[in-house]
């Protein structure tokens, strides 16, 4: 963790790389033991740039600690039906422990109706409505958290920050990230609050919080005179803003004013370098659960 003339930058590239480190030797040993190595589907469906840069990205990951990937790609105009038979035939394949679709799904498709197809015991992503709706239950657990709001959790535990009883908002509040986060937290006893776009003076809510997650997609929406001196800021936006001065033409950049904030917080995660890794690293973590939750059921 880095000073950065105020905040601590929470380094989430080093954190994800030493789990990817310590997953890689559990694979090996796997592997020396018992002559297994976990399997991991991963399914895109369209050309979208964004989630074919994700998808390459988790491939890869997966070569690099010894998973193997099953890779499935599907064109933009691939029906409902069409998904659904590819997510039934890597339930039935007993090579593989987890299945990940890549979202979002094309508009044609009713994204809830592909995430309940997928086996529960392969949901690595962990967005199945029953991975979801244990979360939201005293005395139940889901087999999978999602990976980005893990992600968060993993942030907060690495860097020494305690959540119960503190004040945490969540701004955003998607399926996929400020939902689960929110729930997520609140069952380690935090108070969480969630802010969304029909919030009314959301800056005097967030002011409030000893923990912000910023989950809007926003570029750059939360400013340092929103932030509670000392608050950890854990930023979960990947905006792509227009930046000539790139060879690319754009540059990546939070929902968190990095320059200002850093000034106020006590700790901050950088975008890129933060969350992002850290949503694979637990993508491969929840993979190697399942594959040794998998090959123990099988004896
Ligand atoms: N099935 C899923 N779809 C999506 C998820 C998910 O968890 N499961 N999350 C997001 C996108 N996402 C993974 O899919 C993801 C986003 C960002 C990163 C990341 O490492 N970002 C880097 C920057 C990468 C770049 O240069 O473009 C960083 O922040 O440092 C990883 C995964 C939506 N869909």
């Amino acid at each position: 963790m880095a000073e950065s003339g105020g905040a601590q930058i929470i380094d989430g590239k080093l954190i994800a790389k030493q789990i990817h480190w310590s997953i890689a030797q559990e694979i090996t040993t796997l592997k020396e033991r018992h002559d297994k190595v976990p399997g991991l589907a991963v399914l895109i469906v369209g050309e979208r740039k964004d989630s074919q840069t994700y998808v390459r990205m988790k491939r890869k990951a997966c070569a690099e600690v010894g998973i193997k990937s099953f890779d499935v790609d599907l064109p933009a105009t691939a029906t409902e039906e069409e998904i659904l038979d590819a997510v039934l035939a890597l339930n039935a394949n007993p090579e593989i422990q987890g299945i990940l679709v890549q979202l979002p799904l094309p508009k044609h498709v009713n994204e809830q109706k592909i995430l309940l197809a997928i086996s529960i015991e392969k949901d690595v992503d962990g967005f199945h409505p029953l991975n979801i709706g244990n979360l939201t239950m005293k005395g139940r657990e889901p087999l999978f958290s999602p990976c980005t709001p893990k992600g968060c959790i993993e942030l907060l535990k690495e860097s020494g920050i305690a959540i119960a009883g503190k004040r945490a908002v969540v701004v955003g509040r998607s399926n996929i990230v400020g939902m689960p986060v929110a729930l997520m937290l609140n069952n380690r006893d935090a108070t969480v609050t969630i802010v969304h776009s029909r919030t009314k003076n959301p800056e005097a809510i967030i002011r409030e919080a000893d923990i912000v997650i910023a989950a809007a997609g926003q570029p750059l929406m939360i400013k340092g005179d929103w932030i509670k001196p000392g608050a950890a800021v854990i930023d979960v936006g990947t905006n792509s803003v227009d930046d000539p001065s790139k060879k690319s033409g754009y540059r990546l950049v939070g929902d968190v004013d990095f320059e200002e904030v850093k000034k106020v917080a006590g700790f901050i995660t950088p975008v890129p370098g933060g969350v992002g890794p850290m949503t694979i690293a637990m993508l491969l973590q929840n993979t190697l659960e399942s594959a040794k939750r998998m090959f123990a059921l099988e004896g």
